[in-house]
């Protein structure tokens, strides 16, 4: 039985008094096999940690580094005396604004699990690859990079967001269709590394402008494990409810 998970990513977002705001209104109650959490900014990881019971706390990046001369950069030990239970890797956002390469995901990734910090590998397409057939050949070029660092064993302890870039933001959320043909897809890529026992144990979020009314339907696909919410995750009911979705 894979764990599902709703993750919130506040991005760029939320000081102090709006962190102070949404732990007052959001309430959670533990499911068995659901975990949930939120990635503020790094500055407020600490300010975060431990704030709301069965609530995990992760980060939006993290250094390839262990240490060193690399100014502005936080490590896979930091974010563990943090804390903090998962890191994203790989965001859209990052690849496109900071140039995070495939390699530099596989690193951050062997950091991340050896401080037993749970990586969140994001992937998907651009809008110019979904429209012109090239989504699997993406995607597939993004996780081979990961999965040949990997270990069989390993697998179970990462997650993979998939997340079309044409819907990040922009409200376009992709049809329950055309992501669980995308799940499905993953996880047999990585059952063509690992063998297809071990990729069943493979959590596979969506994320795309999920929202309270598209998250049921998404998340009651066979291969769609949870999400991963950008905008939504900002406002404590939505996000709620987008939780309570996931059964
Ligand atoms: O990490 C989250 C994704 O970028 C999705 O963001 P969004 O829900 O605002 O589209």
């Amino acid at each position: 039985m894979r764990v599902n998970y709703v993750l919130g990513n506040w991005k760029l977002n939320n000081q102090r008094k709006d962190i102070d705001d949404w732990l007052e209104v959001f309430k959670h109650t533990a499911k068995a096999g659901v975990r949930v959490g939120v990635s503020p900014t790094l500055g407020y990881l600490d300010y975060m940690s431990g704030k709301c019971e069965g609530l995990m706390v992760g980060a939006q990046n993290v250094s390839e580094f262990d240490q060193g001369a690399f100014t502005g950069e936080v490590s896979a030990a930091m974010l563990s005396d943090l804390g903090v239970s998962f890191c994203l890797v790989g965001h859209s956002e990052r690849r496109q604004f900071f140039q995070e390469t495939n390699e530099k995901v596989a690193d951050k990734v062997k950091g991340l699990l050896s401080h037993e910090i749970i990586p969140v590998i994001c992937c998907g397409e651009s809008q110019v690859e979904y429209e012109t057939g090239q989504a699997k050949e993406v995607i597939g070029a993004q996780l081979s990079a990961v999965f040949s660092r990997l270990e069989v064993s390993q697998l179970s302890k990462v997650v993979v967001a998939y997340e079309p870039v044409w819907a990040i933001g922009t409200g376009l959320t992709a049809t329950p269709e055309v992501a669980q043909e995308i799940h499905q897809f993953i996880r047999q890529f990585a059952g063509d590394f690992f063998g297809s026992v071990a990729a069943q144990s493979l959590s596979i979020l969506y994320g795309g402008s999920v929202n309270e009314q598209s998250a049921a339907e998404l998340f009651a696909q066979p291969d769609i494990d949870g999400g991963l919410v950008g905008g939504a995750s900002l406002k404590p009911t939505s996000f709620m409810q987008i939780i309570e979705a996931l059964s």
